[in-house]
């Protein structure tokens, strides 16, 4: 694939866990590098196990990977890989009672700043970062559903991580929350490596530099955003009625139909979007699989 970073933050190679009988990661290698790479999948595609592997919160059971050069198999590398890491969990667990300046202030302690004033002074930065200083006082139970998202990306962002991990970040937030979100996810993109993991193709059409699509534990697709797109390149089209042979298709708002698929001869051709490049991706799986993604 073309753009693969010459000097990676992370390389990955063989990621392998089981669960049961379900391979949640199955032979997984990527490498990833500055810049802001989505993470797109189907529900149980394997991308939080991913996440929480690289996090070093689980042991892969096989393969091998390394954050700027530290391998977490190691002790002393596992303890350098948590330095560099920032974690955006699925579930970011806060204490309601809390405020945001408190629950950023303890992981900042869990991340070893032992300095007061200094610890404070980073606080102080991180919710300024996305915005937050205003209600640093105000309790998490308190704020809205974007507001506490953006708590846990501040606690993310503490020691100024050069690895930032983010499990759909933008889920539950209206598009205003999930705009101001984009800015400042692209901005912590600027200069460290981001991994973002999304069910919003619109969030990786908007922000990435690079895409992965993981399906039933394993990489089905990497490359950029315009190469995913572009496997949909004549494989979109327009229709009055649903075209029984597309693979998927729509009636839009302008009541015409948006068909994805191998199209008739002489259709009318639209332009593909990253979405259509990743259903088409999906391709194959059951319809279960691709509605829920
Ligand atoms: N702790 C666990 N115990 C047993 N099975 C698990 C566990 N965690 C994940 N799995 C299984 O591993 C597979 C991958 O799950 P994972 O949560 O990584 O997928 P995902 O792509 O993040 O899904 P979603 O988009 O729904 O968050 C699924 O089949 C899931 O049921």
């Amino acid at each position: 694939m073309s753009d693969l970073p010459s000097v990676p933050t992370v390389s990955a190679a063989g990621l392998t866990l089981r669960y049961g009988g379900t391979a949640a990661l199955d032979d997984v290698s990527m490498r990833l590098g500055e810049g802001v790479t989505g993470l797109l999948g189907p529900n149980g595609a394997g991308k939080t196990t991913l996440l929480r592997v690289l996090a070093t919160a689980v042991p892969p059971d096989k393969g091998a990977f390394t954050v700027l050069g530290n391998d977490p198999a190691t002790t002393a590398g596992r303890q350098e890989v948590r330095r560099a890491l920032g974690y955006l969990p699925q579930a970011p667990g806060f204490h309601p009672d809390f405020t945001a300046f408190d629950f950023v202030d303890y992981v900042a302690i869990l991340k070893e700043l032992t300095d007061r004033a200094a610890r404070h002074r980073e606080v102080r930065r991180v919710l300024d970062a996305v915005a937050l200083s205003d209600v640093r006082g105000k309790r998490i139970k308190k704020l809205s559903g974007g507001m506490r998202q953006r708590v846990a990306l501040a606690a993310a962002l503490i020691g100024d991580p050069g690895f930032l991990v983010l499990d759909e970040p933008t889920v539950g937030l209206d598009p205003e929350q999930r705009m101001r979100f984009r800015e400042l996810i692209a901005r912590a993109g600027e200069g460290r490596t981001v991994l973002l993991s999304t069910h919003q193709t619109e969030d990786v059409a908007m922000l990435c530099h690079r895409v992965i699509v993981m399906v039933r534990g394993r990489v089905r697709f990497e490359g950029t955003p315009a190469e995913l797109a572009a496997r949909a390149d004549g494989r979109v089209w327009s229709s009055t009625e649903r075209d029984p042979g597309a693979w998927a298709g729509w009636r839009t708002g302008t009541g015409s139909f948006r068909n994805v698929g191998e199209p008739p001869e002489g259709a009318d051709l639209l332009e593909p979007t990253l979405e259509d490049g990743y259903l088409l991706t999906l391709d194959g799986e059951s319809p279960e699989e691709v509605a829920a993604a």
